[in-house]
């Protein structure tokens, strides 16, 4: 059913949205161009663009997709949805000079490992799940095989394959975000609609689709998130639904939900080993909300209220408006109180905080191991990108001093306040753009004994790989949700980075010790992954 949908282009408008923007994108009549592609004809490797065919899947390519050949042989196919040692139908979405793009249309053989999806939205396009039709042992083991890839073939180490840990999988699979963002949209203008006709059900909350920007697949569920988020999205769904007088009024776009407790097997006791402050809360549920729009949304205020009467879990209530997204109270406290790794955070709603409360424990009893600070408390450590200060706090004890930076000024807010709440004086946090300010870093913070690293998916900005390669911090400990990037700067950490004159690479000083991959995301394609750098001898 659900590869029947995706297989039929004139079906995609039925099951999606069109989110509003202050840009406004001209989704719909994408369907129209999409088919025109459909009918052009791209020799190139002998693929053409709308093409079926029956292939095998060999591998999972970096992102999710099914690595596919034709029988005949060919060009490399990468489809959405397919899995390894699956026969299947495929459709030809786009033809490129080294490889093609398909989707999915029907599975013929499965893979050995293929299980039933759970959530009724798996297959429908929703951009929130690739794996939930695989069993989670083969999940988590094509994630190791693709670490150990992208270390091989980007970041060139010989020997990856030792150097690699197992991966760290999560006992809790479902259930495990503590916070989730659905996009808000209205219903389309009749001059958008191909056929002119109003689409009466044509506005929804929901999740981006899959590979798209601009177009969302409605929800009412999602089982990755903690359940009483859905019970929240219900009563806004009913209350503050899309197109309502409201919704338009404040130019809704985005509705943010967090929640805070402890899913099993995150407090403290439970995983053991967390060296920290026991700092583990009452364990009682407490939710925020924020709502994202482009006008000033004091008029939400009522919402809120009516939402925190009806669930008294709901203790924080904000409106993020206008381009720098200004923050506005609507009910009860400006942040909500998270636990983590035996440490209490403050977190305001733009503060990054680790989306999976229990495998964010995981993570940072790696990275503490991985810091392999001495006994006496002798050694400063460096948290760069540190958020509102998760990983700095947890080896403050360890430490003489932390320094932190990072861009977010209400995460650099935060993390003060989490070290004045966990008692720990040996940290200072500076709010700065690791981009521009990476030549300066000297200027501003003690040379480090440890370095630890946590950027965003686009991985280390070239300037501070450069002073990295020029300060030698002598214990690189470098966190990343995405190893492609991550391969890329180890690779520069290790052989140098390349020279602009010479094109040759130059001056790497470190040698990778060790990569543990911990499993942040089951069902989705994504990886987290801890690295250890040192200097080389
Ligand atoms: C993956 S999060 C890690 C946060 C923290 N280490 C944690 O575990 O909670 C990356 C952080 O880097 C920050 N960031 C992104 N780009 C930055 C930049 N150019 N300079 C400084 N911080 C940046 C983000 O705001 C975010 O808080």
């Amino acid at each position: 059913m659900a590869s029947a949908l995706q297989s039929c282009p004139l079906l995609v408008p039925l099951r999606t949205r069109v989110p509003r923007r202050d840009t406004w994108p001209k989704v719909v009549c994408s369907v129209t161009k999409k088919q025109a592609s459909d009918s052009h004809i791209d020799s190139s490797g002998g693929l053409v663009v709308g093409e079926e065919m029956q292939v095998t899947c060999h591998a999972l390519a970096f992102g999710g997709k099914g690595v596919c050949k034709a029988d005949s042989g060919g060009l490399v196919i990468f489809c959405e949805g397919a899995l390894p040692q699956e026969r299947l139908v495929l459709k030809v979405d786009k033809v490129h000079k080294r490889f093609a793009v398909a989707h999915k249309l029907q599975t013929l053989h499965p893979h050995e490992e293929a299980v039933e999806a759970p959530c009724p939205h798996f297959g429908g396009g929703c951009g929130g799940c690739t794996f939930q039709n695989l069993d989670y042992s083969a999940q988590i083991r094509h994630k190791q095989e693709q670490v150990v890839d992208l270390l091989q073939r980007v970041g060139k180490v010989s020997n990856a394959g030792d150097v690699v840990q197992p991966i760290v999988g999560a006992t809790q699979q479902f259930e495990y975000r503590n916070k989730t963002t659905f996009t808000y949209t209205v219903p389309t203008t009749r001059d958008s609609i191909p056929d002119g006709k109003d689409d009466e059900d044509d506005a929804g909350i929901g999740m981006l689709m899959k590979g798209q920007h601009d177009q969302i697949v409605s929800i009412d569920t999602c089982l990755l998130q903690h359940p009483a988020a859905d019970r929240v999205l219900a009563f806004l769904a009913r209350e503050l639904p899309p197109g309502s007088a409201l919704a338009e009024a404040t130019k809704l776009q985005r509705l943010m939900i967090r929640a805070s407790d402890f899913p099993e097997g995150a407090r403290k006791g439970s995983l053991g080993g967390l060296e920290v402050t026991g700092n583990d809360g009452d364990g009682a549920l407490r939710i925020m909300v924020a709502f994202i729009t482009s006008e000033a949304g004091d008029s939400l205020q009522p919402v809120a209220r009516a939402l925190a009467a009806v669930h008294p879990e709901v203790v924080s209530v904000v409106n993020l408006h206008g381009p720098d997204e200004e923050e506005g109270v609507l009910f009860g406290a400006r942040t909500l109180d998270m636990y983590m790794a035996g440490l209490v955070f403050s977190m305001s709603a733009k503060s990054f905080f680790q989306t999976n409360t229990s495998q964010g424990n995981q993570l940072v009893q790696v990275v503490q191991s991985a810091c392999q600070l001495q006994d006496d408390q002798s050694e400063v450590v460096l948290d760069l990108f540190c958020g509102a200060g998760l990983l700095g706090l947890s080896v403050a004890h360890r430490s003489r001093e932390v320094h932190g930076v990072e861009l977010v000024a209400d995460a650099v807010r935060d993390a003060r306040v989490n070290a004045e709440r966990n008692g720990l004086s040996n940290c200072h946090f500076h709010q700065g753009d690791l981009g521009k300010l990476a030549a300066d870093l000297g200027s501003i913070v003690p040379q480090p004994d440890v370095c630890i690293v946590d950027p965003a998916r686009a991985g280390l900005p070239r300037a501070l790989t450069r002073f990295l390669s020029k300060t030698l911090p002598p214990r690189l400990v470098y966190v990343s949700c995405n190893p492609a990037t991550q391969a890329r700067d180890i690779r520069d950490l290790c052989e140098g980075m390349v020279d602009r004159k010479t094109r040759k690479r130059r001056g790497g000083k470190y040698q990778l010790m060790s990569v543990v991959p911990v499993d942040m995301f089951p069902h989705t394609a994504h990886v987290e992954t801890v690295a250890v750098l040192e200097l080389a001898s």
